[in-house]
């Protein structure tokens, strides 16, 4: 993925400045800020959900994001909510999808509904389908919200997993914890793209 002089604002609030990021295969990224910096902005901006003010974002292949608040429908189950996304992929079987789920715990919950999941249930099956079409390129906005401690050591060995398989991972947070786990670390400040966690802890 390859990012260039991106800048955004929302009427006189400018929140982006000249963002650059390269975004090489086979890499864990994070991209660490304090709340207001931008994050969201910017993890909009490179899924296509918001076009900015100013710059181009290129990527290639298979794209996934899992935004923030998990886009889930209550009244559907675990199940439905694959099948759905495995018609909308255009996928011919869940087995991805099953692999990833056994991963993070989620296979037991199956046929629940999304309404009576756990916070943290909710956000297993929000990274599911994230992942469930095998995207080269994966934008996670604060992926491990509510995970137990569990949950959370499994969604780093699936990063690890997949980053060994050639995908390329961008976890954004505000946090700068666990930063030995990526292989790249940025801070947004000021609207820019810094090396490191400049003033993130
Ligand atoms: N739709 C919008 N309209 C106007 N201002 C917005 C909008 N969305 C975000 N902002 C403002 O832009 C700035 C950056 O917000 P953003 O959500 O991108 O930050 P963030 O780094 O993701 O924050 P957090 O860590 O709290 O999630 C904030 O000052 C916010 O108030």
């Amino acid at each position: 993925m390859e990012v260039r002089d991106v800048r955004h604002s929302y009427r006189r609030r400018t929140v982006l400045r000249g963002v650059d990021l390269h975004l090489r295969p086979g890499v864990v990224a994070g991209i660490v800020g304090e709340n207001g910096a931008g994050k969201t902005t910017l993890m909009k901006i490179l899924a296509g959900e918001l076009r900015p003010g100013h710059g181009t974002v290129h990527h290639r292949g298979r794209f996934g994001y899992c935004p923030q608040r998990a886009v889930l429908n209550d009244a559907l189950t675990v199940r439905q909510h694959l099948h759905f996304f495995r018609a909308a992929f255009r996928l011919t079987h869940v087995r991805h999808a099953e692999g990833i789920m056994s991963a993070l715990g989620l296979a037991s919950h199956v046929d629940e509904r999304a309404g009576e999941l756990s916070g943290g249930t909710r956000q297993k099956l929000n990274l599911t389908l994230a992942l469930m079409h095998d995207p080269q390129v994966l934008l996670l906005d604060e992926p491990y919200q509510g995970f137990d401690w569990d949950t959370y050591r499994r969604f780093w060995e699936l990063a690890a997993r997949l980053r060994d398989a050639g995908r390329s991972i961008l976890v954004v947070s505000h946090l700068a914890y666990d930063t030995e786990r990526l292989d790249e670390l940025w801070t947004l400040s000021g609207g820019l793209l810094r090396p490191g966690a400049v003033d993130a802890q």
